[in-house]
Protein backbone atom coordinates (compact mmCIF):
# COMPACT_ATOMS: atom_id res chain seq x y z
CA UNK A 1 0.00 0.00 0.00
CA UNK A 2 2.89 2.35 0.93
CA UNK A 3 5.04 1.52 -2.13
CA UNK A 4 1.36 2.38 -4.45
CA UNK A 5 1.07 5.60 -2.44
CA UNK A 6 4.92 6.41 -3.29
CA UNK A 7 4.95 5.31 -6.29
CA UNK A 8 5.73 8.24 -8.50
CA UNK A 9 6.42 6.53 -11.57
CA UNK A 10 3.27 7.51 -13.50
CA UNK A 11 3.16 10.01 -16.19
CA UNK A 12 4.29 13.28 -15.23
CA UNK A 13 2.12 16.18 -15.93
CA UNK A 14 5.00 17.79 -18.34
CA UNK A 15 3.78 15.15 -20.67
CA UNK A 16 0.21 15.88 -20.79
CA UNK A 17 1.27 19.55 -21.76
CA UNK A 18 3.82 18.01 -24.58
CA UNK A 19 6.73 19.54 -22.63
CA UNK A 20 6.02 22.76 -24.36
CA UNK A 21 7.75 25.55 -22.61
CA UNK A 22 5.05 28.12 -22.87
CA UNK A 23 2.63 25.65 -21.09
CA UNK A 24 4.97 24.89 -18.52
CA UNK A 25 6.08 28.18 -18.05
CA UNK A 26 2.58 29.57 -17.24
CA UNK A 27 1.99 26.35 -14.89
CA UNK A 28 5.13 26.33 -13.17
CA UNK A 29 4.94 30.31 -12.22
CA UNK A 30 1.51 30.48 -11.72
CA UNK A 31 1.73 27.04 -9.13
CA UNK A 32 5.23 28.76 -7.51
CA UNK A 33 3.56 32.13 -6.56
CA UNK A 34 -0.23 30.55 -5.63
CA UNK A 35 2.36 28.31 -3.28
CA UNK A 36 4.36 31.49 -1.70
CA UNK A 37 1.44 33.14 -1.36
CA UNK A 38 -0.97 30.34 0.38
CA UNK A 39 2.25 29.67 2.75
CA UNK A 40 2.32 33.66 3.38
CA UNK A 41 -1.05 34.15 3.98
CA UNK A 42 -1.88 31.65 6.89
CA UNK A 43 1.58 32.86 8.01
CA UNK A 44 0.15 36.56 8.51
CA UNK A 45 -3.34 35.19 10.01
CA UNK A 46 -1.11 33.27 12.67
CA UNK A 47 1.13 35.61 13.33
CA UNK A 48 -2.00 38.04 14.03
CA UNK A 49 -3.96 36.21 16.34
CA UNK A 50 -0.56 35.48 18.43
CA UNK A 51 -0.24 39.28 18.67
CA UNK A 52 -4.18 39.76 19.12
CA UNK A 53 -5.16 37.67 21.77
CA UNK A 54 -8.44 39.95 22.75
CA UNK A 55 -10.00 38.68 19.64
CA UNK A 56 -13.02 36.33 19.26
CA UNK A 57 -13.22 33.23 16.69
CA UNK A 58 -8.99 32.84 17.02
CA UNK A 59 -9.66 29.13 16.41
CA UNK A 60 -11.89 29.58 13.53
CA UNK A 61 -8.98 32.04 11.94
CA UNK A 62 -6.61 29.00 13.02
CA UNK A 63 -9.12 26.91 10.62
CA UNK A 64 -9.19 29.11 7.81
CA UNK A 65 -5.17 29.61 7.45
CA UNK A 66 -5.21 25.33 7.69
CA UNK A 67 -7.33 25.49 4.77
CA UNK A 68 -5.14 27.95 2.82
CA UNK A 69 -2.38 26.12 4.01
CA UNK A 70 -3.61 22.93 2.14
CA UNK A 71 -4.64 24.41 -0.99
CA UNK A 72 -1.41 25.83 -1.04
CA UNK A 73 0.29 22.06 -0.74
CA UNK A 74 -2.49 20.86 -3.40
CA UNK A 75 -0.44 23.31 -5.59
CA UNK A 76 2.91 22.39 -4.30
CA UNK A 77 2.39 18.87 -5.34
CA UNK A 78 0.85 20.14 -8.83
CA UNK A 79 4.54 21.74 -9.33
CA UNK A 80 6.37 18.14 -8.53
CA UNK A 81 3.85 16.96 -10.49
CA UNK A 82 5.46 18.31 -14.02
CA UNK A 83 7.95 15.65 -13.61
CA UNK A 84 6.75 12.78 -11.00
CA UNK A 85 3.50 10.87 -11.21
CA UNK A 86 2.83 11.16 -7.21
CA UNK A 87 -1.00 11.67 -8.49
CA UNK A 88 -1.91 9.25 -5.11
CA UNK A 89 -0.26 11.62 -2.96
CA UNK A 90 -1.97 14.80 -4.77
CA UNK A 91 -4.94 13.20 -4.58
CA UNK A 92 -4.72 12.34 -0.74
CA UNK A 93 -3.47 15.71 -0.17
CA UNK A 94 -7.00 17.42 -2.58
CA UNK A 95 -9.28 15.02 -0.53
CA UNK A 96 -7.70 16.48 2.68
CA UNK A 97 -7.95 19.76 1.09
CA UNK A 98 -11.88 19.28 0.64
CA UNK A 99 -12.25 18.30 4.25
CA UNK A 100 -10.60 21.31 5.91
CA UNK A 101 -12.10 23.65 3.45
CA UNK A 102 -15.89 22.02 4.06
CA UNK A 103 -15.59 22.13 7.69
CA UNK A 104 -14.48 25.76 7.06
CA UNK A 105 -17.14 26.97 5.32
CA UNK A 106 -19.47 24.86 7.66
CA UNK A 107 -18.30 26.55 10.40
CA UNK A 108 -18.17 30.22 8.92
CA UNK A 109 -22.12 29.71 7.93
CA UNK A 110 -22.62 28.57 11.14
CA UNK A 111 -21.03 31.06 13.50
CA UNK A 112 -22.42 33.70 10.99
CA UNK A 113 -25.41 34.96 13.46
CA UNK A 114 -22.02 35.70 15.86
CA UNK A 115 -19.53 37.47 13.29
CA UNK A 116 -22.66 40.02 12.35
CA UNK A 117 -23.33 40.65 16.01
CA UNK A 118 -19.60 41.80 15.94
CA UNK A 119 -20.16 46.05 15.97
CA UNK A 120 -18.46 47.25 12.96
CA UNK A 121 -15.98 50.15 12.84
CA UNK A 122 -18.92 52.59 11.87
CA UNK A 123 -21.04 51.24 14.26
CA UNK A 124 -18.46 51.87 17.03
CA UNK A 125 -17.59 55.24 15.85
CA UNK A 126 -21.48 55.61 16.28
CA UNK A 127 -21.92 54.53 19.47
CA UNK A 128 -19.17 56.35 20.80
CA UNK A 129 -20.68 59.35 19.20
CA UNK A 130 -23.75 58.41 21.27
CA UNK A 131 -21.85 57.83 24.75
CA UNK A 132 -20.17 61.10 23.54
CA UNK A 133 -23.01 62.98 23.70
CA UNK A 134 -24.52 61.44 26.90
CA UNK A 135 -21.28 62.25 28.64
CA UNK A 136 -22.10 65.95 27.28
CA UNK A 137 -25.18 65.80 28.65
CA UNK A 138 -24.23 64.31 32.20
CA UNK A 139 -21.55 67.19 32.62
CA UNK A 140 -24.27 70.18 31.95
CA UNK A 141 -26.57 68.38 34.21
CA UNK A 142 -23.57 68.06 36.81
CA UNK A 143 -22.88 71.85 35.98
CA UNK A 144 -26.37 72.92 36.46
CA UNK A 145 -26.45 70.79 39.94
CA UNK A 146 -23.61 72.52 40.82
CA UNK A 147 -24.98 75.68 40.35
CA UNK A 148 -27.72 75.34 41.97
CA UNK A 149 -26.08 73.75 45.21
CA UNK A 150 -23.82 76.62 45.25
CA UNK A 151 -27.27 78.65 45.10
CA UNK A 152 -29.27 77.14 47.62
CA UNK A 153 -25.73 76.85 49.91
CA UNK A 154 -25.54 81.03 49.37
CA UNK A 155 -29.02 80.98 50.11
CA UNK A 156 -29.26 78.90 53.33
CA UNK A 157 -25.99 80.78 54.54
CA UNK A 158 -28.07 83.59 54.38
CA UNK A 159 -30.93 82.79 56.20
CA UNK A 160 -29.18 81.26 59.16
CA UNK A 161 -26.95 84.74 59.24
CA UNK A 162 -30.11 86.80 58.79
CA UNK A 163 -32.35 87.96 61.35
CA UNK A 164 -36.27 87.74 59.72
CA UNK A 165 -37.86 90.78 61.36
CA UNK A 166 -35.10 93.16 60.01
CA UNK A 167 -33.42 91.54 56.99
CA UNK A 168 -29.75 92.84 59.25
CA UNK A 169 -27.31 90.77 60.52
CA UNK A 170 -28.95 88.13 63.43
CA UNK A 171 -26.79 88.03 66.96
CA UNK A 172 -24.63 85.17 65.75
CA UNK A 173 -23.52 86.25 62.76
CA UNK A 174 -22.77 90.20 64.25
CA UNK A 175 -20.52 88.41 67.42
CA UNK A 176 -18.87 86.32 63.92
CA UNK A 177 -17.90 90.02 62.16
CA UNK A 178 -17.36 91.10 65.99
CA UNK A 179 -14.85 88.67 66.66
CA UNK A 180 -13.46 89.11 63.12
CA UNK A 181 -12.66 92.85 63.67
CA UNK A 182 -11.36 91.83 67.31
CA UNK A 183 -8.49 89.83 65.64
CA UNK A 184 -7.90 92.32 62.98
CA UNK A 185 -7.16 94.69 65.78
CA UNK A 186 -5.17 92.55 67.71
CA UNK A 187 -2.98 91.41 64.39
CA UNK A 188 -2.87 94.75 62.29
CA UNK A 189 -3.83 97.36 65.00
CA UNK A 190 -6.84 98.18 63.01
CA UNK A 191 -8.76 100.01 65.26
CA UNK A 192 -12.98 100.41 65.32
CA UNK A 193 -15.60 101.01 67.71
CA UNK A 194 -19.18 99.51 68.46
CA UNK A 195 -22.39 101.18 69.30
CA UNK A 196 -25.39 99.59 71.28
CA UNK A 197 -28.62 100.79 70.27
CA UNK A 198 -32.18 99.96 72.05
CA UNK A 199 -34.78 101.82 70.90
CA UNK A 200 -36.65 103.34 74.11
CA UNK A 201 -40.19 102.21 75.71
CA UNK A 202 -40.71 99.84 73.28
CA UNK A 203 -42.70 97.78 75.21
CA UNK A 204 -45.75 100.56 74.62
CA UNK A 205 -45.05 100.33 70.89
CA UNK A 206 -45.93 96.18 72.04
CA UNK A 207 -48.71 97.29 74.26
CA UNK A 208 -50.37 100.05 72.21
CA UNK A 209 -50.50 98.62 68.62
CA UNK A 210 -49.90 94.99 69.22
CA UNK A 211 -46.73 92.70 68.53
CA UNK A 212 -47.11 92.75 64.34
CA UNK A 213 -46.56 96.58 64.79
CA UNK A 214 -43.77 96.13 66.51
CA UNK A 215 -42.02 94.16 64.35
CA UNK A 216 -42.67 96.88 61.75
CA UNK A 217 -41.35 99.72 63.42
CA UNK A 218 -38.23 97.48 64.20
CA UNK A 219 -37.85 96.96 60.77
CA UNK A 220 -38.37 100.56 59.94
CA UNK A 221 -35.65 101.52 62.66
CA UNK A 222 -33.00 99.20 61.39
CA UNK A 223 -33.75 100.01 57.93
CA UNK A 224 -33.13 104.17 59.38
CA UNK A 225 -29.65 102.52 60.98
CA UNK A 226 -28.41 101.40 57.91
CA UNK A 227 -29.13 104.35 56.12
CA UNK A 228 -27.21 106.81 58.54
CA UNK A 229 -23.97 103.92 58.15
CA UNK A 230 -21.45 103.45 56.02
CA UNK A 231 -21.49 100.45 53.82
CA UNK A 232 -18.44 99.26 55.28
CA UNK A 233 -20.24 99.11 59.04
CA UNK A 234 -21.85 96.02 59.99
CA UNK A 235 -25.03 95.89 61.81
CA UNK A 236 -27.03 93.34 63.93
CA UNK A 237 -29.85 92.77 65.89
CA UNK A 238 -28.19 92.00 69.60
CA UNK A 239 -31.59 91.39 71.24
CA UNK A 240 -35.28 92.34 70.77
CA UNK A 241 -34.94 95.95 70.28
CA UNK A 242 -31.32 95.95 70.56
CA UNK A 243 -28.78 96.78 67.40
CA UNK A 244 -25.28 96.40 67.38
CA UNK A 245 -23.07 98.20 65.48
CA UNK A 246 -19.65 97.66 64.22
CA UNK A 247 -17.58 100.89 63.19
CA UNK A 248 -14.09 99.50 61.21
CA UNK A 249 -11.39 102.37 61.20
CA UNK A 250 -13.67 104.89 63.68
CA UNK A 251 -12.54 106.18 66.68
CA UNK A 252 -14.49 107.58 69.45
CA UNK A 253 -15.39 110.65 68.54
CA UNK A 254 -16.26 110.26 65.18
CA UNK A 255 -18.29 107.29 66.25
CA UNK A 256 -20.00 109.09 68.77
CA UNK A 257 -21.09 111.94 66.36
CA UNK A 258 -22.74 108.87 64.11
CA UNK A 259 -23.86 107.61 67.06
CA UNK A 260 -26.00 111.25 67.22
CA UNK A 261 -26.84 111.09 63.34
CA UNK A 262 -28.22 108.19 64.08
CA UNK A 263 -30.15 108.98 66.86
CA UNK A 264 -31.75 111.93 65.25
CA UNK A 265 -32.56 110.22 62.35
CA UNK A 266 -34.45 107.61 64.51
CA UNK A 267 -36.41 110.61 66.47
CA UNK A 268 -37.25 112.30 63.21
CA UNK A 269 -38.41 109.01 61.81
CA UNK A 270 -42.28 109.18 60.37
CA UNK A 271 -43.30 105.92 61.50
CA UNK A 272 -46.16 103.67 60.30
CA UNK A 273 -48.02 103.94 63.73
CA UNK A 274 -48.35 108.08 63.76
CA UNK A 275 -46.00 108.46 66.20
CA UNK A 276 -42.28 108.51 66.91
CA UNK A 277 -39.93 106.43 69.03
CA UNK A 278 -36.36 107.62 70.15
CA UNK A 279 -32.97 105.01 71.39
CA UNK A 280 -30.52 105.63 73.37
CA UNK A 281 -26.95 104.87 72.13
CA UNK A 282 -23.92 103.64 74.21
CA UNK A 283 -20.56 103.93 72.34
CA UNK A 284 -17.26 102.44 72.89
CA UNK A 285 -14.23 101.76 71.29
CA UNK A 286 -11.40 99.22 70.95
CA UNK A 287 -8.23 99.37 73.18
CA UNK A 288 -5.03 97.07 73.30
CA UNK A 289 -5.97 94.46 76.40
CA UNK A 290 -9.98 95.10 76.13
CA UNK A 291 -11.43 91.63 75.45
CA UNK A 292 -14.08 91.02 72.87
CA UNK A 293 -16.55 90.57 75.79
CA UNK A 294 -15.83 93.83 77.84
CA UNK A 295 -16.16 95.87 74.90
CA UNK A 296 -19.60 94.91 74.30
CA UNK A 297 -20.15 95.46 77.99
CA UNK A 298 -18.48 99.12 77.94
CA UNK A 299 -20.87 100.03 75.42
CA UNK A 300 -23.96 98.53 77.10
CA UNK A 301 -23.09 99.92 80.37
CA UNK A 302 -22.80 103.46 78.57
CA UNK A 303 -26.21 102.89 76.64
CA UNK A 304 -27.77 102.38 80.25
CA UNK A 305 -25.96 105.85 80.61
CA UNK A 306 -27.99 107.21 78.26
CA UNK A 307 -30.96 105.90 79.85
CA UNK A 308 -31.14 106.53 83.02
CA UNK A 309 -30.18 110.26 82.06
CA UNK A 310 -33.25 111.00 80.09
CA UNK A 311 -33.01 108.20 77.16
CA UNK A 312 -32.93 109.14 73.57
CA UNK A 313 -29.23 109.90 74.53
CA UNK A 314 -25.54 109.31 73.01
CA UNK A 315 -23.05 108.02 75.73
CA UNK A 316 -19.33 107.48 74.83
CA UNK A 317 -17.82 104.85 77.82
CA UNK A 318 -15.30 106.09 80.09
CA UNK A 319 -12.79 104.34 81.98
CA UNK A 320 -13.70 104.70 85.17
CA UNK A 321 -10.07 104.85 86.36
N1 LIG B 1 -42.56 93.35 68.26
C1 LIG B 1 -41.48 92.82 68.82
N2 LIG B 1 -41.18 93.12 70.08
C2 LIG B 1 -40.09 92.61 70.63
C3 LIG B 1 -39.25 91.75 69.91
N3 LIG B 1 -38.23 91.37 70.73
C4 LIG B 1 -38.43 92.01 71.94
N4 LIG B 1 -39.57 92.75 71.88
C5 LIG B 1 -40.17 93.55 72.90
O1 LIG B 1 -39.38 94.66 73.26
C6 LIG B 1 -39.75 95.08 74.53
C7 LIG B 1 -38.57 95.48 75.35
O2 LIG B 1 -39.04 95.98 76.59
P1 LIG B 1 -38.09 96.47 77.73
O3 LIG B 1 -36.91 95.57 77.84
O4 LIG B 1 -38.91 96.67 78.95
O5 LIG B 1 -37.54 97.83 77.23
P2 LIG B 1 -38.30 99.13 76.75
O6 LIG B 1 -39.76 99.03 76.84
O7 LIG B 1 -37.77 99.42 75.36
O8 LIG B 1 -37.80 100.18 77.73
P3 LIG B 1 -36.35 100.82 77.84
O9 LIG B 1 -35.40 99.96 77.07
O10 LIG B 1 -36.06 100.87 79.29
O11 LIG B 1 -36.49 102.16 77.24
C8 LIG B 1 -40.55 93.91 75.16
O12 LIG B 1 -41.92 94.31 75.22
C9 LIG B 1 -40.38 92.79 74.19
O13 LIG B 1 -41.51 91.96 74.09
C10 LIG B 1 -39.60 91.44 68.56
O14 LIG B 1 -38.94 90.70 67.85
N5 LIG B 1 -40.70 92.01 68.05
Amino acid sequence: MIERILDGSLMPHGQCLLWRADLLFLHLVGDFLTVLAYALIPGALVYFIFKREDLRFNWVSVLFAGFIAFCGLTHAIGLVNIWHGYYFIEGMVKLLTGVVSIVTAYMLWRLMPSFLSVPSIAMLKQRNHELESVRAELERANKTLEARVKQRTYELEKKANTDSVTGLSNRFSIIEKLQSNFFHFQRYKRTFSVLMIDIDHFKQVNDLHGHQVGDQVLEEVAKSIKKTCRQTDFIGRYGGEEFLVILPETGSEPATKLAQRIRANIEALPLSIDSHVTCSIGVAHIEPGLSQKTLVKQADEAMYSAKNSGRNKVVAYKSKI
